[in-house]
């Protein structure tokens, strides 16, 4: 028997993703009353099917070559990546893809949970189609916030929807490791997957319409392009698909440059886009324009432009995380739902009106300056702010200072270390805009670049953060001195 119940919260959460969580935390630790509503798994995407699972099938694979290119070390590895082991490592870390932990934390944290699949009805209004079999009426106060993620786009290939293949999901759910991977996108999420399952034992393939990692600089691509061929991956750049079939055996065949290419699992990783479908949106009034995908306009608190108001305030309605669609990235994520948090209780206790002020806690104005990401690639990929190109595609007065990263502390980390760094100089400020790193073990350098480019250090004070001897920090002197310091 289903039972329709009616409740009431300070603020409503739809979709119990990291944002999802972080905006609901931020929201209770303000005093505030918060109700979370996930259709799936409590974590969302990152936890289960994206960065962890992600991670963990890389990290095996980076880890033995990091040792195979070391003497004394190499000589002591005498077999492969134990694939098995590493998919059970990687099912340890999902946690079997079971969220009683996040769930507890859930408890823990004050936060109400609705399991089911949400959508606004009218101004501060959200019905939910629990899994209970329920249905629940839900009036917030003060806030709805739109946290729904984003879902695979996929291509329009001849074929395509009539064959099997793996989303992202498949692939880092993996329950065996496929002989042959046909990787089709050549993106962060395509080259991670073809990496790892190449250093897992498939045989890969990838198929990229343009050049690999397009947003990054070339230089950074290239390196990332020969680690893949080391790894035995045949990538086939500037590649169109053609079309896909099915084959009775269950394999997947695909056509390409008069080429054809027979695996047992493709993957189609050609990026993603906020999930807003079903969400009823258009019943206060935010719809799709001119035949578009429906996107939403947000300002740097997450409040979406030109929902209907229910005649109280306009400020009710917020989105963060993927589904804003500003940046697809978990931290940068967390870090809009700090501030979506922080307005909320702010704009209800009065102490906040009209829009944020830039760097206040409610606004997210870093989404405009600094956003680092890190391709887990080997060698990985660090960049924060704009690279050279697109710092003066925006019209800025800038320098670019470039070169391969040579210190001791990358000699030490391996004999045959390659790697690559820019930093782009604002000329006119003379500071840090943005910076790019690359090479085995960088990822950790990315947060002083962007301590650097967030808190706006002049060049001739940073001369004096001295790198420490010798770690591939060092790089950090070899860029200042090539500017001239
Ligand atoms: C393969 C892969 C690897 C990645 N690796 C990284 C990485 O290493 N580092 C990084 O920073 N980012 C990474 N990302 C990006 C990262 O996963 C996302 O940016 C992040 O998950 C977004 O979090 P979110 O909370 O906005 O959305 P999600 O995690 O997608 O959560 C949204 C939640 O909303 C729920 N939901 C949707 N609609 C409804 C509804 N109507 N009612 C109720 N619930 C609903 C969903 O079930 C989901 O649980 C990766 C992405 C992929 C695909
Ligand atoms: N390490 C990380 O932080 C990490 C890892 C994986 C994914 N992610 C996030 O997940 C998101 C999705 O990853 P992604 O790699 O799918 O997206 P992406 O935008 O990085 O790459 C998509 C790729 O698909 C290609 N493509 C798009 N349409 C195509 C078509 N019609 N035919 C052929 N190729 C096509 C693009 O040219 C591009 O190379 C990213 O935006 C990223 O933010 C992050």
């Amino acid at each position: 028997m289903t039972a329709e119940s009616s409740r009431e919260f300070d603020v409503i959460v739809i979709g119990a993703g990291a944002v999802g969580e972080n905006v609901a935390d931020r929201v209770v630790r303000g005093g505030l009353t918060a109700v979370i509503v996930e259709s799936e798994l409590v974590g969302g995407e990152c936890s289960y099917w994206a960065c962890i699972p992600s991670k963990a099938l890389l990290r095996p694979g980076n880890v033995l070559h990091a040792a195979q290119v070391i003497p004394g070390a190499k000589e002591a590895i005498t077999g492969t990546v134990h694939a098995e082991a590493a998919l059970k490592h990687r099912d340890w870390f999902t946690n079997n893809w079971q969220d009683g932990s996040q769930v507890e934390w859930l408890d823990s944290a004050g936060i109400e949970l609705i399991r089911g699949r949400g959508r606004v009805t009218g101004p501060r209004e959200v019905q939910v189609d629990g899994l209970d079999g329920n249905s629940y009426s839900l009036k917030a106060h003060h806030a709805v916030v739109i946290a729904t993620g984003s879902t695979p786009t996929i291509p329009d290939i001849d074929g395509l929807s009539d064959v099997p293949f793996w989303t992202t999901r498949g692939a880092t759910a993996a329950k065996e490791i496929p002989k042959r991977f046909a990787v089709l996108g050549g993106g962060v999420a395509g080259v991670e997957m073809a990496q790892a399952f190449a250093r897992l034992g498939s045989d890969v393939t990838l198929i990229a319409r343009g050049r690999l990692l397009s947003s990054y600089p070339e230089e950074a691509a290239n390196l990332v392009l020969a680690g893949l061929r080391a790894d035995g991956v045949t990538v086939h750049a500037h590649t169109d698909v053609e079309k896909t079939e099915k084959n009775d055996d269950g394999s997947v065949t695909v056509t390409f440059d008069g080429k054809t290419l027979t695996a047992d699992k493709l993957l189609v990783a050609s990026g993603r886009h906020p999930a807003l479908a079903n969400l009823g949106l258009e019943n206060v009034g935010v719809e799709a324009q001119d035949g578009k995908p429906l996107r939403l306009t947000a300002d740097a608190s997450g409040l979406v432009e030109g929902p209907a108001s229910d005649g109280t305030s306009g400020f009710w309605l917020y989105a963060a995380g993927d589904a804003a669609g500003k940046v697809l990235l978990t931290h940068q994520g967390k870090y809009e739902a700090r501030a979506t948090g922080d307005a909320i209780v702010a704009r209800a206790n009065g102490k906040l009106t009209g829009s944020p002020k830039p760097w206040s806690p409610y606004a997210h104005t870093a989404n405009d300056h600094a956003v680092p990401s890190v391709v887990f690639t080997d060698p990985e990929v660090a960049s924060v702010g704009p690279s050279l190109e697109q710092a003066l595609l925006q019209g800025k007065n800038v320098t670019g200072v470039e070169l391969p990263i040579n210190v001791s502390g990358s000699q030490l980390h391996s004999p045959d270390y390659k790697g690559w760094a820019q930093v782009v100089v604002d000329e006119d400020r003379k500071v840090i805009l943005g910076a790019t790193f690359v090479g085995p073990g960088v990822a950790e350098l990315l947060h002083s670049a962007t301590i650097a480019i967030v808190g706006e250090v002049p060049l001739e004070r940073l001369w004096h953060a001295v790198p420490s001897y010798p770690t591939i920090s060092e790089v950090w002197l070899r860029l200042m001195e090539k500017y001239g310091l």
